[in-house]
């Protein structure tokens, strides 16, 4: 096989150990539980020759769909799978999580929750998991669930919570796909996922479909929508289809004329087609009728064979609008800028199919096979992700960002020269410090735009780690990130880089961070404490980093950033748990530690009662009844802001410095930092407490700097 072509040839089909083991075909049909009454169905098909059958024209032992078929653009996938499954084929696609799932990989499904992904009102993706409950029916042709939203989730089962909207914009997107005949692709897996049979991955995708039917069920009292989806090639069997099955009924021999029963509403005098075999019902929710069966006619749990077996012609024309895989486009970035969004999407591994997020800086790694896909990035010149205006601003000319809140601020000219100082302090919390450089630093012998450019050539195993907290398990952040010196929170003990071995641009940046801890330290009069571990982020277009703070327990009250590259802008806020001074955001309980910081929500009447009880005026009883009371009010202003308001927004260049310091600062206030423009790196510099980190890693955040990385401010 050709990897780069994507050609299979003849022979590799033919190959022998990649075929599935298949059990001698039954002459009997797999009939479905809920087609029971119609043992008559159309899917019989006998071949005990399979060398003779259609089975010899499919990839490897995918029996079925595979990359190509599903007008992807993916080289191959491999056809053998040691997982062990109860199905006959293997996805041409397939994840091991949801975050993978929706890494961009599969540019058809980039939702990162919910069921459905929609673009510009048409649905393109539909994930099939375990959500679907008792009302997903699935064979090898044919799909029926419903649309999901609207629920909430009770003793573990999502339950509608209301009428689910017909000009739902998932809604709208399904009933687009039933109008103009278009195609979406599914996947299936998740937990519990709905297809009875052991299925070779987590997630699984299963292929293109056709979206036949949208209609309105009366279910627990409220109208929810269901959907019916039909495998658009009917020609070949289903990769999911039970080991052992027949081949699929040969197309020509197919009755196209079957179609379900539709009867009209004595009532409303509207049409329902007839989805179960129990009763018939009405499917228009404004009718008196909807819903309703005579009394005893058993629960409707078993889907009508005509409205499960009726067929429609496929349309060979028709295709999924978006490629399989966005591996295509990956490509493409060979030789071209790496660094835009496309840079750090996923890619489906060419060998194994996996669905894989780019974790590392220079190249997709398969986690399952080891694939690679490696592209040398081009030099991107420090010209290309910053304005001529911004390179040849001299710091004395740049603008100071004045606080965005009533705190107190001073621009300096003179002491850092020929930086610009700008210090913001927060009485009784600690103080930002910006350093902002300009084109009289920048260019100089090992300065910014030199650092720029070494930070791009070295190896610095820079990698996208899986985030702590996140609603979807196995999210990875939107950075790249690599430690050195001193060990530092999320990264593993492998990864451990000292300073020893570290690359001389960060010992550089490390030199730097040195001098502005120590200026912004002496400055607010305290002690200054010697950074001993370095954390670079790498940001390619589109990644930021959102809101935490740099207070964890091992860390000193000194964080400093050197900025290279594309301009950012870098945000703080108050925590929303001081500024609301709740237990937890939209709780009702009240913290029991109650700062009262410059702009926290209804600042006076909290600071006035805290010193009635610091003056014995009340008692702790009293206190926390008038704060609760203080708090009830504005809570019921609609007015009220869900988000605390940000106090600095800095707008950090190449080459400045931030340094944020104080413990209390990490501890009530947030930031983040979005960068804007194609590649931005930022240097952090911390001091981490030794006596929090155990002995034998103490050497790695040691260090000595050769003159020319030691710096002087010049
Ligand atoms: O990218 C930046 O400038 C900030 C990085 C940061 O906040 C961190 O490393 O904790
Ligand atoms: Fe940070």
């Amino acid at each position: 096989m050709d990897i780069l072509t994507g050609v299979v040839t003849r022979n590799m089909l033919q190959d022998e150990h990649r075929r599935p083991k298949r059990s001698p075909t039954s002459t009997l049909a797999r009939v479905s539980k809920s087609a029971r009454l119609d043992t008559t169905t159309s899917l019989v098909s006998v071949s005990e020759d399979l060398s003779n059958s259609e089975f010899s024209n499919y990839k490897g032992s995918s029996c079925c769909e595979d990359a190509s078929d599903l007008g992807g653009d993916i080289s191959i996938v491999s056809s053998t799978t040691d997982r062990e499954s109860d199905v006959c084929g293997i996805p041409p696609a397939w994840a091991e999580n949801r975050a993978e799932i929706s890494c961009g990989a599969l540019p058809w499904f980039r939702a990162a929750q919910g069921a459905a992904y929609q673009n510009d009102g048409r649905c393109h993706g539909f994930l099939l998991s375990g959500d679907g409950g008792e009302h997903t029916y699935i064979d090898d042709e044919v799909v029926i669930t419903r649309i999901g939203g609207d629920c909430e989730k009770k003793k573990g089962q999502l339950v509608l919570r209301k009428d689910q909207n017909p000009q739902g914009a998932r809604v709208r997107a399904l009933r687009q796909l039933v109008e103009t005949g278009g195609l979406l692709r599914l996947i299936i897996g998740g937990e519990r996922h709905p297809l009875g049979r052991k299925l070779p991955y987590k997630y699984n995708v299963m292929g293109e479909f056709r979206t036949t039917h949208i209609w309105e069920e009366k279910v627990n009292g409220h109208a929810a929508y269901k959907v019916r989806f039909e495998k658009s090639d009917l020609s070949r069997m289903s990769w999911w289809a039970k080991k052992g099955s027949p081949l699929p009924l040969p197309v020509n021999d197919r009755d196209f004329e079957r179609k379900p029963i539709s009867s009209e509403c004595t009532e409303c005098n509207q049409e329902s087609l007839q989805v179960y075999s129990e009763a018939w019902m009405c499917l228009h929710r404004g009718c008196g009728q909807f819903g309703k069966v005579e009394k005893d006619v058993p629960r409707c749990r078993t889907f009508h064979p005509d409205f499960l077996q009726c067929r429609s012609r496929s349309t060979p024309s028709l295709k999924c609008p978006l490629p399989l895989s966005s591996n295509a486009a990956a490509r493409k970035l060979a030789g071209a800028s790496t660094f835009n969004e496309d840079g750090w999407k996923g890619i489906v591994c060419e060998e194994c199919g996996r669905c894989m997020p780019r974790t590392k800086w220079a190249y997709w790694e398969c986690p399952s096979c080891g694939w690679k896909l490696e592209i040398a990035p081009p030099l991107v010149g420090i010209d290309r992700v910053c304005l001529p205006k911004e390179l040849e601003a001299r710091a004395a000319e740049r603008k100071a960002c004045p606080p965005l809140w009533d705190i107190g601020w001073s621009v300096d000219k003179v002491s850092l020269s020929p930086y610009l100082l700008v210090t913001y302090r927060l009485e009784g919390v600690g103080s930002v410090t910006h350093i902002l450089a300009g084109s009289d630093t920048n260019g100089r012998p090992g300065g910014p735009n030199e650092m720029f450019r070494q930070l791009q050539e070295g190896e610095l195993g820079l990698e996208r780690r899986k985030l702590g907290a996140s609603l979807v398990g196995g999210t990875l952040t939107a950075h790249f990130s690599v430690n050195y010196g001193m060990p530092y929170k999320f990264i593993v003990p492998v990864d451990d880089h000292g300073f020893a071995g570290a690359p001389d641009v960060a010992l550089r940046g490390l030199g730097r961070l040195v001098w502005a801890t120590e200026k912004a330290a002496v400055s607010n009069g305290d002690r200054f404490e010697q950074p001993n571990e370095l954390l670079v982020l790498g940001y390619m277009k589109g990644m930021h980093i959102g809101y935490h703070d740099d207070g964890e327990d091992t860390l000193g009250p000194t964080v400093a950033t050197l900025s290279l590259g594309a301009k950012s802008v870098m945000r703080i806020r108050m925590k929303s748990k001081y500024y609301h001074g709740l237990k937890r955001k939209g709780g009702k309980t009240l913290r029991e530690e109650d700062p009262v910081l410059p702009g926290c929500m209804d600042e006076d009447l909290r600071r006035e009662l805290k010193r009635e009880l610091e003056d014995g005026l009340i008692d702790q009883s009293q206190y926390e009844l008038r704060r609760a009371q203080i708090r009830e009010d504005p809570f019921k202003r609609k007015t009220a802001p869900k988000d605390p308001p940000r106090i600095l927004e800095l707008n950090v260049a190449h080459g400045d410095m931030v340094v944020m310091h104080g413990a209390k600062f990490q501890k009530y206030y947030e930031h983040e930092v979005i960068p804007d423009g194609n590649l931005r790196f930022a240097l952090t510099a911390r001091y981490v407490k030794p006596e929090m980190i155990e002995n034998a890693r103490h050497a790695l955040g040691q260090f000595n700097l050769t003159p020319e990385q030691v710096y002087n401010g010049q």
